[in-house]
């Protein structure tokens, strides 16, 4: 039923639009004509307000970000991020009630929310405008941005709208040298999490090329850690919280060193601008397999690579986890660090 023709839908959005929202932006927009969407920031204070909880503070633009993705395909709303000093007092919102009209820059005439606590204050701040309340006992997506903050967006997973999980996906990345289980390790968490997962670009990369593993080119390794990011990307997208990923470039680099002798700047940038939230690295402590595309099989040999790739991911200060033993041990240890990490979010 359509009650208005300019409609206002403010809020916070912290630390990102839920669920919730998008049921009361989605339930507005069928009432008006045109719907703007305002996200009210005031960076500072929000600072402070996600201080104590368990998610860090998310920019205003990020914010922006996923209700411009959110609202796409709906040529009548409109996004607008506006500045709202919070001081707790009365005069912010009838500050902010300004800032939000500048930005929409016609009349309004109908503002939507789910609280009726503020009909009276929309009652001065927009006097020309009704007062819409879109299920305020939140019985459709019972979830709340405090809820968020505080408990964490794990425990909240269902609520979170398509576009804004990859944020929260925690990326847990699994390194070490060759045959010491990554794989298998990787596939076996993406099971038990009931997840996907990122498998070592390498490999497919050479098997494209009719497994060439033994005649590499300087220029595979870089070739290979973009596909590697792109993949990434793309498993981000659909993962279920977590995402376990096979390799990155600090061990790209590492083949480089061995296979053909050469450091690579570029590879070097990727890693240092690459972020995971937990690294596992494997000891090459199980047997060796000779799957026909490994190259540095004597025990020795494998110690020596295995110190090699350990400099390098101490000299980018990496914080790993180390899991060693057999494969059943090194399931159990990985599943620890999991959870620990699950945990904290
Ligand atoms: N100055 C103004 O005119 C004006 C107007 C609106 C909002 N604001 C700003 O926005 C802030 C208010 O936003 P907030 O922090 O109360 O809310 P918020 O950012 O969490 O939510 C925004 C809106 O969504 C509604 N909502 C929340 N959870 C919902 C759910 N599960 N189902 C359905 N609807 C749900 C809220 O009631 C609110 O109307 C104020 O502090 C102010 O800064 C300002």
């Amino acid at each position: 039923m359509k009650v208005g023709t300019v409609g206002m839908y403010g809020g916070k959005f912290l630390p990102c639009p839920h669920m919730g929202h998008v049921y009361a932006m989605i339930r507005a927009s069928t009432m008006v004509d045109e719907l703007h969407v305002v996200v009210a920031f005031d960076e500072e204070h929000e600072k402070k307000l996600c201080a104590d909880g368990l998610i860090p503070h998310i920019p205003v633009r990020v914010r922006l970000r996923w209700w411009t993705q959110l609202t796409k395909d709906m040529p009548h709303v409109h996004v607008h991020a506006v500045y709202e000093q919070q001081t707790g007092h009365i005069s912010d919102w009838q500050r902010g009630a300004e800032g939000i009209k500048a930005a929409i820059g016609k009349p309004i005439d109908t503002v939507f929310s789910s609280e009726h606590g503020y009909t009276d204050i929309f009652r001065d701040l927009y006097p020309e405008a009704q007062h819409v309340v879109i299920d305020a006992k939140r019985v459709a997506y019972p979830i709340s941005g405090t809820m968020l903050r505080t408990e964490g967006v794990m425990k909240h997973w269902q609520m979170l709208p398509e576009i804004v999980k990859p944020y929260f996906v925690k990326k847990v990345v699994v390194v070490g040298t060759e045959s010491c289980g990554k794989s298998t390790l990787v596939r076996n968490l993406a099971n038990l999490y009931n997840t996907n997962y990122v498998e070592e670009w390498g490999r497919t990369y050479y098997e494209r090329l009719g497994n060439c593993e033994n005649i590499t080119l300087a220029q595979d390794y870089p070739e290979i850690a973009f596909e590697h990011k792109y993949q990434e990307k793309e498993q981000l997208a659909k993962a279920n919280k977590l995402l376990f990923i096979d390799t990155e470039a600090i061990v790209t680099q590492y083949f480089s060193m061995l296979y053909i002798g050469e450091r690579q700047p570029i590879l070097d940038e990727i890693a240092r601008l690459q972020q995971y939230d937990l690294w596992l690295f494997l000891e090459p402590d199980v047997k060796w397999v000779d799957d026909g595309t490994r190259s540095f099989g004597e025990q020795e040999v494998r110690e020596k690579n295995n110190a090699l790739l350990k400099e390098l991911l101490r000299e980018f200060d990496i914080p790993c986890k180390t899991v060693s033993g057999n494969y059943q041990e090194r399931l159990e240890q990985a599943i620890r660090y999991v959870n620990e990490m699950v945990e904290k979010t």
